[in-house]
């Protein structure tokens, strides 16, 4: 009887059916289940019903994924200076490269530097929302707590009061470079410190990506082509900068900052990223930040005139906000900036007074009534920045064209 128990078949049992004796459930053949198993999956359509399941469940995954793009992809360059540089081909996986079918991004730690900023700030909701975790590391020069308050509660948010001139050790996945002053104002206040932003800041940020092997992005600006003598500017083209201007410390400070990123792409192999911004603005703006957009607003709620710089014949590539960031990280996971084309250059003067006008024109009834705050003019705003660009262009056009028949 114990023999019967433990028998499984491999060897010729005694007493087994083949051995004329009596009848076994286990087969003498050692691989005949495996028959038995083929001929069960083959039966009644069983493998199309497999199939469907199988396709089924990967097309819910990948539909309920937040998002199975792959960060290492160069972003869609939608007419925008966008550098994209891809490097050692092992990065894109360490960084969370490519995503099977069916399984979700993994979450990524973020390091944002200058995150409490102006575009900081709304590039690290986008990171928040997606999933991944982020540390921000901000000086608060131009940064403000209030910008990220929203998450201090959030466990996968992190903040650090820090300088980026001085190094910081950290791990993590990717890093995002935004730390430096961006408005003339507040670059030009302190312009050594400006420079030793951009110089020793990036470096040093460079050479903790290249140590922890993440992926670096840098933010860079439209001033790196200084007073360009091509419109609207190529990613190939080099500009025409003053080395010696009360700029310089911005425009030569970004430009050693690409070159600084460039080289340790090419020496350390490491795998970068460069955005050209343009000119940007929507809610979180400092209203004393200086730029045209948020001082025009400004002085439109103090019911005061306009201040034009110069003869007024300057052009910008303007931008909203969410514009930027979603195309950033959400489109193939880097940053993108789609204003150049988008809002033309050859608009001239007269686009300040359409900036102007179509604040007017959403929000003006409240600036007059004087219930609207800065910040719901900003928000209301994004109305506007979901009209679609041709839209946008022809009601640019339109007011250019009324304000010249206006003035006479
Ligand atoms: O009150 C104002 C402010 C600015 N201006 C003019 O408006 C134009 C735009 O000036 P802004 O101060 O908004 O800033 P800029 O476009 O020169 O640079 C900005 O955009 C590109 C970013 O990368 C830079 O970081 C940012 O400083 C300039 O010609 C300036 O002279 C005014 O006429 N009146």
């Amino acid at each position: 009887m114990a023999s019967e128990l433990t028998y499984r078949g491999g060897s010729v049992a005694p007493g087994s059916a083949s051995n004329g004796g009596e009848y076994s459930p286990k087969s003498s053949k050692p691989l005949s289940w495996l028959a038995r198993a083929a001929r069960y999956a083959a039966a009644e359509h069983r493998p199309v019903f497999a199939l469907a399941g199988m396709l089924f469940a990967a097309a819910i995954f990948t539909f309920s994924s937040p998002s199975t793009l792959s960060p290492s992809e160069p972003a869609a360059s939608v007419g925008f200076n966008h550098l994209a540089v891809s490097g050692h081909p092992s990065f894109r996986e360490s960084v969370g490269g490519k995503v099977p079918l069916g399984l979700r991004r993994r979450a990524l730690r973020v390091l944002v530097t200058g995150g409490a900023g102006f575009v900081g700030s709304h590039l690290v909701d986008r990171l928040l929302e997606r999933g991944d975790s982020v540390i921000v590391v901000d000086n608060f020069f131009t940064g403000r707590k209030g910008n990220v308050a929203h998450h201090l509660q959030n466990p996968r948010f992190e903040v650090i009061r820090h300088d980026v001139v001085e190094p910081i050790l950290l791990e993590v996945d990717q890093i995002y470079h935004l730390a430096c002053p961006a408005s003339p104002v507040h670059y030009k206040y302190n312009p050594i410190k400006t420079i030793k932003t951009n110089v020793v800041g990036t470096l040093n940020m460079l050479g903790l990506a290249k140590r922890i092997g993440a992926r670096f992005l840098l933010t860079s600006t439209s001033e790196v082509y200084g007073d360009p003598l091509q419109h609207p500017q190529v990613e190939t083209y080099w500009g025409n900068v003053n080395p010696i201007g009360v700029r310089s410390c911005y425009d030569e400070g970004k430009r050693t900052a690409e070159t600084l990123t460039m080289d340790y792409h090419r020496g350390a192999n490491l795998e970068v990223r460069i955005a050209r911004i343009f000119n940007t603005y929507g809610p979180r703006m400092c209203i004393d930040d200086g730029r045209v957009v948020s001082n025009f607003v400004a002085q439109a709620l103090r019911k005061e005139p306009l201040t034009v710089y110069g003869d007024g014949k300057q052009t910008r590539s303007f931008q909203y906000v969410s514009d930027l960031v979603s195309h950033s990280i959400t489109t193939k996971g880097a940053f993108a900036q789609t204003c150049q084309y988008q809002i033309p250059r050859h608009i001239q003067f007269a686009s300040y007074e359409c900036i102007f006008m179509i604040h007017q024109r959403s929000v003006c009834q409240s600036f007059l009534a004087k219930t609207c705050s800065y910040s719901e003019i900003m928000l209301r705003d994004e109305y506007q920045s979901r009209l679609c660009s041709t839209t946008r262009f022809f009601w640019f056009y339109w007011c250019h064209l009324f304000f010249r028949r206006w003035k006479g």
